[in-house]
């Protein structure tokens, strides 16, 4: 790679998927490079993997043989989607992302979700204001509901059964609550809330409550809570100012990360990482949205999920810096209106694309300043953002 002895340089292979995968992984890789060009300080290295539903059609699997090996080469791995019309949600699914998590052992699955700059959430009525919606979701990722337990038997007959097995283990768990109470230290409020469902799930998540406990006495210093799933929704919307670590099950934090995203503006907007802490295996970093069949071509998939995306990938490599400036630069754009149809505005990927690169050229380069509309350089070095 092209690194110099100074500069450090990141491999990141890029697998966009189906749907608006590539439309929005690409828009992302012209912004993260943009970002290496304009800072200077870092090099970006991508490798494209076709994994997609057309390979598969072509090739009859998602992931080639030693397919995974390689991505172990790389630092992080930058994923768009995967979901196509013409093949069974639940075949893309298990044969690309989920084999993917698993085996690279992904347990913390990171959401945040806020108010960026200059966007109206949809339930103004609410309390959901740029102030007081500003969470993290941390999510089970490797077991739970989305363990792969299970199977059919009869398939077809009138007597056919079908079993979803959850599965809690306490390594898994503990594992995952440690990493959430460790999240929640970090952040300035010092709060987590543990969702459940320890009412009607009366084993696994009983052993998800009792784990959740005994962790904490490690945390006497993060204020915790523990909710039901289903009044958590209510919460979410009404009291979202209670809020601001949330750690929950695979099932239950996939619902309510959508949930949240779209509380802050849309599904189009929030970033997903999927870690495995230990830092065994590379990372990956996906919008948190799907392939979105019915936007595919239309040039109007919002890239923001995206863009902040690449933001938690360059701060899980360590550009801390590099992260936060690309998200001034997010809510620079934001701010000034140019958002796609999802966000109430009629921009295009590209345009929105476009616009973040300018601002990237204004405020990182140096020649941005306060006056000038926006953030600038200037308060980015003083600390105001
Ligand atoms: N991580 C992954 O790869 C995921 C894959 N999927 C797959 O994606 C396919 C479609 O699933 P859906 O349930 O429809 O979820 P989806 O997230 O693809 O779309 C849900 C709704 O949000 C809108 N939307 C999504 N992303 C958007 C963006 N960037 N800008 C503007 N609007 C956006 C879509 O137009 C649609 O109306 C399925 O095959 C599903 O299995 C779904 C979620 C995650
Ligand atoms: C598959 C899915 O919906 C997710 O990972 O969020
Ligand atoms: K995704
Ligand atoms: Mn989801």
């Amino acid at each position: 790679m092209s690194s110099s002895r100074t500069q450090p340089g990141y491999r990141i292979a890029s697998i966009p998927g189906d749907g608006i995968g590539p439309e929005v992984i690409s828009a992302g890789i012209t912004v993260l490079k943009k970002l290496a060009t304009v800072l200077g300080s870092f090099n970006l290295q991508f490798n494209h993997f076709a994994w997609s539903s057309d390979y598969y059609k072509k090739h009859g699997h998602y992931i080639p043989d030693g397919g995974l090996e390689d991505l172990k080469k790389y630092d992080a791995i930058f994923f768009g989607a995967v979901g196509a019309p013409d093949v069974p949600d639940h075949i893309s699914l298990w044969s690309l992302r989920l084999a993917l998590v698993q085996p690279l052992q992904h347990y913390a699955n990171v959401r945040p979700t806020r108010v960026l700059r200059g966007i109206t959430p949809p339930l103004t009525s609410t309390a959901a204001s740029p102030s007081n919606l500003d969470w993290v979701i941390i999510r089970e990722n490797t077991e739970g509901e989305y363990a792969g337990q299970g199977g059919r038997t009869h398939i077809g007959k009138p007597w056919e059964v079908a079993t979803e097995v959850a599965i809690f283990t306490r390594h898994g768990v503990e594992r995952l609550m440690r990493f959430a109470f460790e999240t929640a230290r970090k952040r300035r409020r010092k709060k987590l809330c543990v969702v459940t469902k320890s009412n009607a799930q009366r084993s696994g998540l009983v052993l998800w409550d009792e784990v959740a406990k005994l962790v904490a006495q490690d945390f006497p210093d993060v204020e915790w809570d523990k909710m039901l799933v289903d009044a958590m929704t209510t919460r979410m919307v009404l009291h979202p100012e209670t809020l601001d670590t949330i750690v929950a099950t695979n099932l239950h934090a996939d619902i309510l990360s959508d949930l949240a995203a779209s509380l802050a503006g849309s599904i189009g907007i929030a970033p997903t990482s999927n870690l495995d802490p230990t830092r065994a295996n590379p990372s990956m970093f996906e919008p948190i949205h799907g392939s979105a069949f019915d936007l595919v071509g239309k040039g109007t998939a919002n890239p923001v999920g995206t863009f902040w995306t690449a933001a938690e990938m360059l701060r899980w490599l360590g550009e801390e810096k590099a992260a936060d400036w690309l998200m001034v630069c997010i809510e620079n754009v934001t701010e000034k209106g140019v958002r796609t149809p999802d966000l109430g505005g009629v921009a295009e990927t590209e345009e929105v694309t476009g616009a973040l690169c300018e601002e990237i050229e204004r405020v990182c380069s140096g020649k941005g300043g306060r006056g000038s509309g926006g953030r600038g350089r200037e308060a980015l070095e003083a600390g105001e953002y």
